[in-house]
């Protein structure tokens, strides 16, 4: 380890620690309050998010999307013609990237009012952080009020003999590719997984996907039948329930043994297996905490028997996604705030301070072919969880907005309702597009809007946000609570 530089201190209300698309919410939020605020980044402003996993993964998805919607209307279709233009494609992720540069993120910091220490941050004792740039030099800074750790999380490489030697890659190596491989063995069954494996696909390699368990688990289970058959009907090998049992590098790329004997080969391999927090190295043991572990929170974001130490978006495992990571942001950054100030704390369930969404109402996509688009609870989940279920499913391609949208369109809604109180509970959409009929969805889950009063939200006709009005009909009018007393 190199000898310390110089060693300079700083004082300020809050330390954030990691500018990913979190640090950087909980700062603002914070600077908004009327406090002080500095973030601590080792690599790029903007973190995974806008580097290396949603807007990069999302650019390399979107063009295929365009051109098979293109392929599905009759018209267009004849004047699709050609192949995806790869090259196009990655060089549009470029973009979206800014090529890797944190220049845009930097200033944006700068405009809010934010103070940027580049390098590595370690908590060295209570409200303190230190800071060690590229160039070793050394920097200490204390928090009056908070310190609010949100390093994210990395890929999660599993003990597969032989897997770690083999230097796969991670949704990092993938989601920055620069030339396409023409095989690619996929390891996992997640969103990472069934992405990847979607993009890939529509760039010509041939794809196979390794999953110990199901596709999407967690999801609606005929999300996943449907992105499996997607996947197979455009040319990759989707294999379930089979374990990898070895890897090994050969000369041509990788091997895979699975659990049955049998072996899979390709060019590259991508180990897409979750995710492990980035703890182990940030001083979590001068303050009694252990490193490598998630943080665990309350629903203010405060870190149990800490009164200034707070874990923002991944690495405290609530929900791993960037919408629900700002989210908790909003509510860290105002309570920081609202603590240091001595104003009153809104900490109820839904209330200003907390982040209540996180227990059942996280909205997801999966920017699959088709799209998952599903909130709140699935009905296995809402089961486990003790409610009085019934879930009511529609093909989408019966409405007629989805018959305009494109011709023989395939797709499946299932809303969850708690019959008890008769709200909804959760809901999928599976099929092209559906991606923005969620937050109609996640509305009416967080609302806790009565399906009698449901009934009211007249969708526009031919939309496919007519889906609504045909689950409700499936459902049956529910009566009023006036209809109710009266009887
Ligand atoms: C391939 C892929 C695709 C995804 N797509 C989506 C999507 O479409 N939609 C969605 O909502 N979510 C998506 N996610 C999840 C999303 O990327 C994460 O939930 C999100 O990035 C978490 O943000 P964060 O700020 O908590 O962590 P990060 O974005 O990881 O930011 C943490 C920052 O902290 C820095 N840091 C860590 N330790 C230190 C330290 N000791 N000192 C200084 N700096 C440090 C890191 O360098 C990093 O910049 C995807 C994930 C993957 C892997
Ligand atoms: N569009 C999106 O919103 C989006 C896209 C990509 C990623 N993400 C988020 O990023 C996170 C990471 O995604 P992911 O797909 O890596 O994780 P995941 O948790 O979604 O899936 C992990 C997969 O790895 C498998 N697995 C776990 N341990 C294993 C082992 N030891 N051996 C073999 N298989 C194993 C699991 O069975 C599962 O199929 C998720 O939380 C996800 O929500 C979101």
């Amino acid at each position: 380890m190199s000898t310390p530089q110089a060693l300079g201190t700083a004082e300020y209300d809050v330390i954030v620690l990691g500018a990913g698309a979190v640090g950087e919410n909980v700062a603002d939020r914070a600077v908004q309050g009327g406090l002080t605020a500095v973030i601590v980044e080792s690599e790029l402003v903007g973190g995974e998010c806008s580097y290396w996993a949603c807007m990069p993964s999302k650019a390399l998805l979107r063009s295929a999307q365009v051109l098979r919607a293109a392929r599905r209307v009759p018209g267009a279709a004849q004047a699709v013609t050609g192949e995806l233009d790869v090259a196009a494609v990655l060089a549009r992720r470029d973009a979206f990237t800014n090529n890797w540069s944190d220049a845009g993120q930097v200033a944006w910091l700068e405009s809010a009012g934010i103070s940027l220490a580049r390098g590595h941050g370690r908590i060295t004792g209570p409200k303190e952080v230190t800071v060690t740039a590229p160039d070793g030099s050394v920097t200490v800074l204390r928090a009056r009020h908070a310190v609010a750790v949100a390093t994210g999380s990395d890929a999660f490489i599993p003990d597969i003999e032989g897997l770690r030697d083999a230097h796969p890659w991670t949704s990092r190596e993938a989601t920055s590719v620069k030339s396409v491989p023409a095989s690619l063995a996929i390891i996992g069954g997640g969103v990472v997984a069934a992405e990847m494996a979607t993009a890939f696909t529509s760039f010509g390699t041939a794809v196979t996907i390794v999953a110990r368990r199901g596709l999407l688990d967690g999801m609606e289970p005929f999300a996943a039948e449907m992105v499996a058959d997607a996947l197979r009907a455009d040319g990759a090998s989707v294999l379930l329930e089979t374990e990898t049992t070895r890897v090994s590098r050969t000369a041509d790329g990788f091997t895979l043994e699975l659990g049955d004997g049998s072996t899979v080969e390709a060019e590259q391999l991508l180990v897409a297996t979750g995710r492990t927090p980035r703890s182990s190295d940030i001083g979590l043991e001068t303050i009694g905490l252990t490193p490598g572990a998630w943080l665990d929170t309350d629903d203010t974001l405060l870190v149990p028997g800490f009164d200034w130490l707070y874990a923002v978006g991944d690495v405290n495992h609530r929900a791993l996604l960037t919408h629900q990571g700002k989210y908790q942001a909003r509510a860290a950054g105002d309570v920081i705030a609202a603590r240091a100030n001595h104003e009153e704390v809104s900490d109820a369930p839904w209330g200003t301070h907390v982040a209540s969404a996180d227990h059942r109402a996280v909205p997801q996509v999966a920017f699959t072919e088709p799209e998952v688009a599903s909130v709140g609870l699935t009905a296995a989940a809402a089961r486990a969880a003790g409610y009085d279920v019934r879930a009511v499913d529609y093909e989408i391609g019966h409405v007629a907005g989805a018959s305009v949208l494109a011709d023989g369109y395939r797709g499946t809604a299932r809303m969850v309702v708690d019959e008890e109180r008769q709200v909804v509970l959760g809901v999928t959409f599976v099929g092209p597009d559906v991606a923005e009929l969620l937050q109609t969805a996640t509305l009416a889950v967080v609302a806790e809007v009565p399906l009698d009063r449901l009934w009211h939200a007249v969708p526009a006709y031919p939309t496919v946000n007519e889906i609504w009005l045909r689950l409700l009909e499936t459902y049956g009018r529910p009566v009023t609570q006036r209809e109710q007393m009266a009887a």
